[in-house]
């Protein structure tokens, strides 16, 4: 083996006959000695292990050369391979190298590809492991249709409770908020929150709830406008009393559904539920079948900001004293019911008490509403109360361990706020169970809406429960779902809401869809 050397060039014959001129990359004494040679073969590079006996039958010349001092070698018949031995070793080794280099960079981009499938492109996520579990288990889910309850009963029920899950926004997005919130259909709810073992191990704890309606963030004010408050305009115009309420977390949208979009600073009222409402009353009272009652149609608009209540229609947005007669009949004193006359009218009414309502600055939401505002159209018929539509933008509800880090009077706010909202779910409890005895004393939002809570089968309450999608929100969103969930539970024995939780994902999901089954049977 002491003849031949590495980078030694030597002719290898193919066994089709074609000769090539080769260059030996490994000697191995150790194997019989196996010779492995490699050449060039138009752009590519092949190798061969050949014994030590067959390179030198066909390299006679070498041999020679080293008995006799000099290179006499036999020239062989035809070689195909031409490059200058040295060229040859630089190009085969920049060729190596350049393989190398493609064989690194395509399993860099599978792995890419890979944490992209789950990851959304975001490789920075460091909830890219809870991000890989939400889309598994998004993937592997399969819900079940909506359930058997027929759509028709929505329009009767007394109480409606509905959700909106708003989109995600690009302040969440920055922060690396996860959306753990899915809406698989029209009735159904998940909530999938983040959680972590005590041994730090991460796993997703899943939450289903089923409403009267969902909407998922896709949804249009004029959807939601259409499953909700459309009913109750009809109901008015029936002679009833009908109230909606907006609930949830500062900045999960309540404005934005009531009020309209937002959108460069301005409201556009236009296409919030306050507006459509109206114009749906405008529309209605063309209808020959009410003209006989001569309906005209008045609006009111006032706050409430802890237990005091502002006239937002009233110059310089004065202060209302809320009395009540022996007959426990509650007037808010000196309220202003403006007479309008078309769409346009309500609209500019909406914009002026707008532009006086009381908002501040939460930990949710940098312009927040810190009052409830209640946007009441009243339908005459004479002197008399024919029927009555309130849309309340509630104030956000917050939780206490949330308001930490803000001011001893927006925390004194908070509690204000959710003391009302206390009141408030009770009292539509007390509607559910047709009980004689309603709460509405409790606080000044439920006393003020006290006639939309007594009249039996005359009045109907819709509440929206609106949730932000965030992850960094999940208890707020949980909040809301349970608050939603328990003013439900009286009125609609059928569904029963429900929560699981499991760190294994194949249990997670059987368990969340037995859930989900049991829920809906
Ligand atoms: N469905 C939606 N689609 C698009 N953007 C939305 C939606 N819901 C809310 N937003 C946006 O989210 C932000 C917060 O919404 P909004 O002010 O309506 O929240 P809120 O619940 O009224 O808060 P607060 O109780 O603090 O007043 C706004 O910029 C709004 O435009």
């Amino acid at each position: 083996m002491n003849i031949l050397s590495i980078n030694q060039h030597v002719y290898i014959r193919r066994s089709d006959g074609r000769i090539h001129e080769g260059v030996i990359v490994k000697l191995d004494s150790s194997r019989n000695n196996i010779v492995t040679v490699e050449w060039q073969e138009g752009q590519a590079i092949r190798g061969k292990e050949l014994p030590l006996i067959s390179i030198v039958k066909q390299n006679p010349q070498i041999f020679k050369a080293t008995a006799n001092g000099a290179n006499i070698g036999v020239v062989p018949p035809s070689v195909v391979v031409t490059a200058t031995p040295r060229n040859n070793v630089v190009l085969m080794k920049i060729e190596r190298m350049r393989l190398e280099r493609e064989r690194r960079s395509k399993r860099n981009n599978e792995t890419r590809m890979l944490r992209q499938l789950y990851v959304d492109e975001d490789l920075d996520n460091t909830n890219w492991e809870f991000a890989r579990m939400l889309r598994l288990y998004r993937l592997q889910t399969e819900f079940p249709p909506v359930g058997n309850a027929p759509r028709s009963t929505l329009k009767k029920n007394q109480i409606v409770v509905c959700v909106r899950k708003r989109p995600i926004n690009s302040k969440e997005i920055n922060q690396h908020e996860l959306d753990v919130v899915s809406v698989p259909n029209r009735e159904l709810l998940l909530v999938h929150a983040p959680r972590k073992h005590l041994d730090l191990t991460k796993f997703l704890e899943h939450h289903s709830f089923r409403f009267d309606h969902t909407f998922d963030e896709q949804s249009s004010n004029a959807q939601v406008y259409e499953r909700t408050v459309r009913p109750l305009v009809h109901h008015i115009f029936d002679g009833g009393m009908a109230t909606c309420f907006a609930y949830g977390q500062t900045g999960s949208g309540k404005t934005h559904t009531m009020e309209g979009e937002f959108t460069d600073k301005k409201q556009n009222s236009r296409d919030g539920i306050y507006a459509l409402a109206a114009a749906e009353v405008f529309e209605h009272l063309q209808q020959p079948s009410y003209s006989h009652f001569e309906l005209r149609v008045s609006c009111s608009f006032f706050e409430l900001y802890g237990p005091r209540v502002y006239d937002l229609l009233g110059l310089g947005k004065p202060q209302l004293r809320v009395l009540e007669d022996g007959k426990q009949r509650v007037q808010v004193v000196n309220l202003i019911e403006e007479k309008v006359a078309n769409t346009d009218e309500v609209l500019h009414l909406l914009e002026l008490g707008n532009s006086v309502r009381t908002s501040g600055q939460t930990s949710a939401n940098a312009k927040s509403s810190r009052s409830h505002a209640v946007f009441q159209i009243v339908l005459r018929s004479g002197d008399k109360v024919h029927g009555k539509i309130s849309l309340i933008d509630l104030a956000g509800n917050e939780r206490g361990v949330d308001n930490c880090c803000i001011s001893r009077e927006s925390r004194f706010e908070g509690s204000e706020i959710n003391k009302s909202l206390l009141a408030l779910k009770e009292c539509i409890r007390a509607l559910g169970r047709q009980s004689a005895h309603l709460p509405f004393r409790s606080s000044k939002l439920t006393q003020v809406l006290r006639d939309s809570f007594i009249g039996g089968k005359k009045v109907r309450t819709c509440m929206i429960a609106m949730i932000s999608p965030g992850s960094h929100s999940v208890e707020n969103t949980l909040n809301t779902l349970r608050y939603a969930d328990r003013v439900k539970e009286l009125t609609t024995q059928p569904f029963a809401n429900s929560s699981t939780q499991s760190a294994d994902p194949v249990l997670e999901q059987n368990r969340s869809l037995s859930d989900i089954n049991s829920t809906s049977n």
